[in-house]
C-alpha cells in the first residue's frame, strides 16, 4: 500500500518527525525560504508548497498563510495541522467548505506564553533591556538617577483584552503573584476568574482609561484587526504600557509609533508585529521605550516540543478518521474529506 503523504513546512523535533514518518511519507518544504525577505525566493518556496500540497493528504507547519491559491490543486488534502494555537493564517470557512480539518495546539503553551507576557511587562516597566545595554556599552559610570528609573508592576492595575486561556493565566500571575487589580474585556463574563482573582469585566474604553498595563491576548480576526488604534491609544494613561503578545495586527502600528514617539503612553512590550520578521530598521525595533521580542511567547524547549507533539497527534488522528483533540473548525467534522490510502 502506498503511504499517506504529509507536507512538513516547519522544522520539527527529530522524534516527532520520526513518529510521523512511521505513518506517512514526509514531503519537506524549505520553511526558511517561505519567510525569506527576498520576494523571488519566497515566491519559489510558495510554488513548491503549492506543488507539494497538490499531492498530499495532510500538512503540518506554522506561520505561513495558507490561502485559496495554495489550496487550489490540493484536492486530496484532508487535514492541516498548525503548530500554534492561533489560526489567523487560515480561512476557516473556506477550509470547512473544502472539507479540510484544521487542527491547532491550545493549552500546551498557555503557561509559557503567560510567562512571556510577564517578562514583557517587567522588562518594559523596569527598563531591563535599556539598562542592560547601558552596561554592555560601558556607559555605567555612576549610580543611575531618576532619568533611568522605571515604574512598579506590583499592586498596579492590569487590563487584559482577550480573557481566554492565556489571558486568565496572566491574570492569575498578576493577582496572586503581584497583588494587581485585574480588569478584563471580552465577549463573555468569566465568573471563575472574578471569584479567584477579583477580576472585573469592563468595557474596552474603561479598561484603557484605568489600566497601567494594557495586555492584548485576543485572537486576530476581522473584528479584532486594529482594535487598538489612535483613538484607543489616546484613552490610555500617559504612564501606561501596552503589552501585545497576541498578534501584531491587533494594533495599528503607525498610530502606536506616533503615541510612543510623542510620549502619549510610557512604552510598549511587543512580541508580535504586523510584519514578521520585523525589519531591523522599523521604528518599533529602534524606539527606546519599546521592548521588542521576535515572537517568542511559546518558545521554550519543552513547550515547542509539546506543541509539535500535539500537532503531530492531531494530524495522525485526523488522517485516521478519528476526532483529533484540537479542531479549530469543528463544523467540518460533519463533512470532512475521506482519507483513502492509494494502493
Ligand atoms: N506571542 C505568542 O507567541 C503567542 C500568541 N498567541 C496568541 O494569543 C491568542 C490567544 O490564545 P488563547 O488564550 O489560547 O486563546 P483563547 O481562545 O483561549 O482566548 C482568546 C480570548 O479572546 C476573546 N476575544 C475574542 N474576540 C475578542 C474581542 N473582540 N475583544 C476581546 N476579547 C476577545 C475570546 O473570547 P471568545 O472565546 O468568547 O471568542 C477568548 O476568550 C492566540 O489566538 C494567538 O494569536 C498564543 C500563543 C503564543
Ligand atoms: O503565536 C503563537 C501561537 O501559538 O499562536
Amino acid at each position: 500500500m502506498k503511504p499517506l503523504r504529509i507536507v512538513v513546512y516547519k522544522a520539527l523535533p527529530a522524534d516527532v518527525e520520526a513518529r510521523l514518518a512511521e505513518h506517512a511519507e514526509l514531503v519537506p518544504v524549505a520553511a526558511d525560504a517561505l519567510h525569506s525577505s527576498d520576494a523571488r525566493t519566497a515566491d519559489a518556496a510558495r510554488a513548491a508548497l503549492a506543488d507539494a500540497l497538490a499531492d498530499a493528504d495532510g500538512a503540518i507547519g506554522s506561520s505561513v498563510t495558507i490561502d485559496a491559491a495554495l489550496l487550489a490543486r490540493a484536492t486530496r488534502l484532508a487535514v492541516l495541522s498548525t503548530v500554534s494555537v492561533g489560526v489567523d493564517k487560515f480561512d476557516l470557512d473556506d477550509l470547512t467548505r473544502r472539507g479540510i480539518v484544521l487542527t491547532h495546539t491550545p493549552d500546551v503553551l498557555t503557561e509559557t506564553t503567560a510567562d512571556a507576557v510577564f517578562a514583557l511587562m517587567l522588562a518594559s516597566a523596569r527598563r531591563v533591556v535599556e539598562m542592560a545595554e547601558l552596561i554592555r556599552q560601558g556607559r555605567w559610570q555612576a549610580s543611575i538617577g531618576p532619568a533611568q528609573y522605571g515604574v512598579d508592576v506590583h499592586h498596579k492595575t492590569i487590563g487584559i483584552v482577550g480573557f481566554g486561556r492565556i489571558g486568565q493565566a496572566v491574570a492569575r500571575r498578576a493577582a496572586l503573584g503581584f497583588g494587581m487589580q485585574v480588569l478584563y474585556t471580552g465577549p463573555r463574563p468569566v465568573p471563575q476568574a472574578e471569584s479567584a482573582y477579583g477580576a472585573v469585566r469592563v468595557e474596552l474604553d474603561a479598561l484603557l482609561a484605568r489600566a497601567d498595563f494594557v495586555c492584548l491576548q485576543a485572537p486576530l480576526t476581522p473584528a479584532t484587526r486594529h482594535m487598538i488604534g489612535a483613538a484607543e491609544l489616546a484613552r490610555m494613561k500617559p504612564e501606561a504600557i501596552l503589552i501585545n503578545a497576541g498578534r501584531g495586527a491587533l494594533v495599528d502600528e503607525t498610530a502606536l509609533v506616533a503615541a510612543l514617539r510623542e510620549g502619549r503612553i510610557r512604552g510598549a512590550g511587543l512580541d508580535v508585529f504586523e510584519t514578521e520578521p520585523l525589519p531591523g530598521d522599523a521604528p518599533l525595533a529602534r524606539l527606546p521605550n519599546v521592548v521588542a521580542l521576535p515572537h517568542i511567547g511559546s518558545a521554550t524547549l519543552d513547550t515547542r516540543h509539546a506543541m509539535a507533539r500535539n500537532a503531530a497527534d492531531n494530524l495522525l488522528a485526523a488522517l485516521d478518521g478519528a476526532r483529533p483533540q484540537n479542531v479549530a473548525n469543528p463544523a467540518v467534522l460533519a463533512r470532512r474529506r475521506p482519507v483513502t490510502r492509494a494502493r
